[in-house]
């Protein structure tokens, strides 16, 4: 096994331009039908030889436990990703990582999925451990359901609990703009309030996972026309109605210009659809006076998976 001195590997945020939520599993998980796309906000994590594991934390988010925060200690999903990929390789968990967020935290963009996926990738170059494509991608799949995606990047379709990711033919750069508003949402409790919601007759209960074909048909075509008339997030509803103040921030988005906005995932970033690289700038100047979001970020996608950076 060879070794490296230090290896830095970016880690993409993600959007869902769809998000189709069917029923609840035995397992717990809800099937899904998503389409995943990696967009040009990144958090960076660093590996470097070390005895025993350590982990610092800088950025979004960093400062210790609570909402909003990201633990610096072995419940952080990068530390899990060490401990499972060394026990994996059967080597030891040996390094020095650090991470440097810039995706906001519980924002619906899969930031800490993202900083796994980027530390699956990162200690298997600093360990020389050569786990293979599929191994990395079942080990990504038991540290969470967005981190297979994570390692992909791209433009993919998510099935399963949206752990079964294969790559989409999409036609050209899309530019969105995230709007980030007010503290962050938990995921299992964006869920249970979709169920909630089914289930008191709020919104249409469903047999299965909505389709993704109409998004797939407007990606492939490269058309932002289509794409903003067909974008859908099954738990849009549950995020609005846990934070109903959200309808603002999306509503200031589509009056500002987008060609359609909605929550991310589980929210609550607002991504704001744009014509072009102008429109996003012009966009992002109009969102970030227009008082509803915390921070306002122009973005382009899809982008590559994690990798190294040089
Ligand atoms: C909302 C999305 O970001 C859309 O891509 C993902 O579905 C969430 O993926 P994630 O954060 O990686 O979620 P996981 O860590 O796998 O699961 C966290 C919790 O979210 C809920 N969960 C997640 C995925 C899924 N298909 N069904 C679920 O019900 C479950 O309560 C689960 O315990
Ligand atoms: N490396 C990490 N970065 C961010 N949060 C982490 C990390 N490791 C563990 N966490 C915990 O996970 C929680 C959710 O973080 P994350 O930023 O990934 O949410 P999210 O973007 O809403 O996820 P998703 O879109 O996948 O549902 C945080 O509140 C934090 O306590």
């Amino acid at each position: 096994m060879s070794a490296a001195s230090e290896v830095v590997v970016r880690a993409p945020a993600k959007i869902n331009v769809h998000l189709g939520v069917g029923p609840v599993r035995a397992d717990g998980f809800h099937a899904l039908h998503t389409v995943y796309v990696a967009v040009s906000l990144y958090d960076t994590v660093t590996a470097r030889p070390g005895k025993g594991l350590s982990l610092t934390v800088s950025g979004e988010g960093a400062g210790g436990r609570g909402a909003g925060l990201v633990p610096a200690d072995r419940t952080n999903l990068v530390w899990r990703a060490a401990e499972l990929l060394a026990a994996h390789a059967g080597v030891r968990a040996d390094a020095d990582l650090h991470v440097a967020k810039e995706i906001p935290v519980a924002a619906g963009l899969a930031g800490g999925s993202a900083d796994a996926a980027a530390t699956l990738v990162a200690l298997d170059a600093l360990w020389g451990t050569r786990a293979g494509r599929e191994d990395l991608l079942h080990l990504a799949a038991q540290l969470g359901s967005d981190v297979p995606f994570g390692l992909v990047g791209g433009t993919a379709l998510g099935t399963g609990r949206g752990e079964q990711v294969s790559p989409v033919l999409a036609g050209g750069r899309w530019h969105w703009v995230l709007g980030i508003a007010g503290e962050g949402l938990s995921t299992p409790r964006v869920y249970a309030e979709l169920d909630r919601l089914r289930a008191a007759g709020q919104v249409p209960d469903v047999a299965e996972p909505g389709s993704a074909d109409a998004v797939l048909t407007a990606l492939r075509r490269g058309s932002a026309d289509e794409l903003g008339a067909v974008l859908s997030n099954d738990l849009q509803a549950a995020a609005l109605s846990l934070r109903p103040d959200l309808r603002r921030a999306v509503r200031a988005a589509r009056e500002a210009g987008a060609r359609a906005a909605l929550v991310s995932g589980s929210g609550p970033t607002v991504a704001a659809l744009a014509d072009d690289g102008r429109g996003a700038v012009r966009l992002a100047a109009e969102l970030a006076g227009a008082g509803v979001f915390r921070t306002v970020r122009a973005v382009t996608g899809p982008v590559p998976g994690a990798r190294p950076a040089s």
